[in-house]
């Protein structure tokens, strides 16, 4: 029986990092911050729509989405993200299902999806098992303001605009608990990977 695992966690709480130890292992990843740069492309229906309803300022010179403005806009303004995840959540969801869908059919057993909004979006229902990326708060603010090089009140807010990772741990089928090393992380991956019978 093939097996589709959604991989979720909270922004920098360490998805990609455990993303690529599974793609490591031949295991196909459909990933939705790739899925989501992709349905933004100049000329999409997604870019029209987005440019239409946030202005053009959120465009650099040649005309491809200022990625850093549009985030400083949405991070810290609920409504605009509710609109933004209103026009391009649906494209996402179709290109991502369409994805999986092609993995299965070429006959790979486990396929990945990486979905930070696995659970405020409620997509559950497009994965058999889900797998949480666990940090402590401090944790995920010290690494988030250090990746993206933002201020304690831009990280905060970012983390602000998702499910608390506690929360989230109550709703998954497995964790791996992030705090600690890179090793370590890949330790707990690969018991909960021989749990479910992959490895
Ligand atoms: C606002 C954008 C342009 C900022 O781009 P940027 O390159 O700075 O960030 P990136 O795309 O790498 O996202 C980083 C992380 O931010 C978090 N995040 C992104 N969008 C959202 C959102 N709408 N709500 C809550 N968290 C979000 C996720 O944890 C994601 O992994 C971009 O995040 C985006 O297009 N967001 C809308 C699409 C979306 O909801 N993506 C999340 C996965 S479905
Ligand atoms: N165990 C660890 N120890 C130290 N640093 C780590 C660890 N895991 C991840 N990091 C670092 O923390 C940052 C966030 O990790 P990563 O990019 O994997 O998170 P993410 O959940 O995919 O983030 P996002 O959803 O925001 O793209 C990165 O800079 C990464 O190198």
């Amino acid at each position: 029986m093939p097996l589709v695992i959604g991989l979720t966690g909270g922004i920098a709480s360490g998805k990609s990092t455990v993303a690529n130890m599974l793609r490591d292992k031949n295991i196909p990843i459909v990933d939705a911050d790739i899925v989501a740069r992709e349905v933004v492309e100049i000329g999409t229906d997604t870019y029209k729509e987005l440019v239409k309803e946030f202005g053009t300022e959120i465009l650099n010179d040649d005309k491809t989405l200022n990625r850093p403005k549009l985030g400083s806009i949405i991070f810290q303004d609920e409504t605009k993200r509710q609109k933004l995840n209103n026009i391009m959540h649906p494209s996402i969801r179709t290109s991502m299902k369409e994805k999986t869908q092609k993995f299965l059919e070429d006959g790979h057993e486990v396929v990945v999806m990486d979905i930070p909004l696995l659970f405020e979006s409620k997509l559950t229902h497009l994965v058999d098992k889900t797998l949480l990326v666990y940090v402590t708060e401090a944790t995920q603010l010290k690494r988030l303001m250090e990746r993206n090089d933002l201020s304690e009140k831009e990280a905060t807010d970012r983390i602000r605009s998702q499910m608390p990772l506690t929360e989230k741990v109550k709703l998954s089928h497995a964790v791996i608990d992030n705090n600690g090393s890179v090793t370590k992380t890949e330790q707990q991956l690969n018991d909960i990977l021989t749990n479910w019978h992959i490895q």
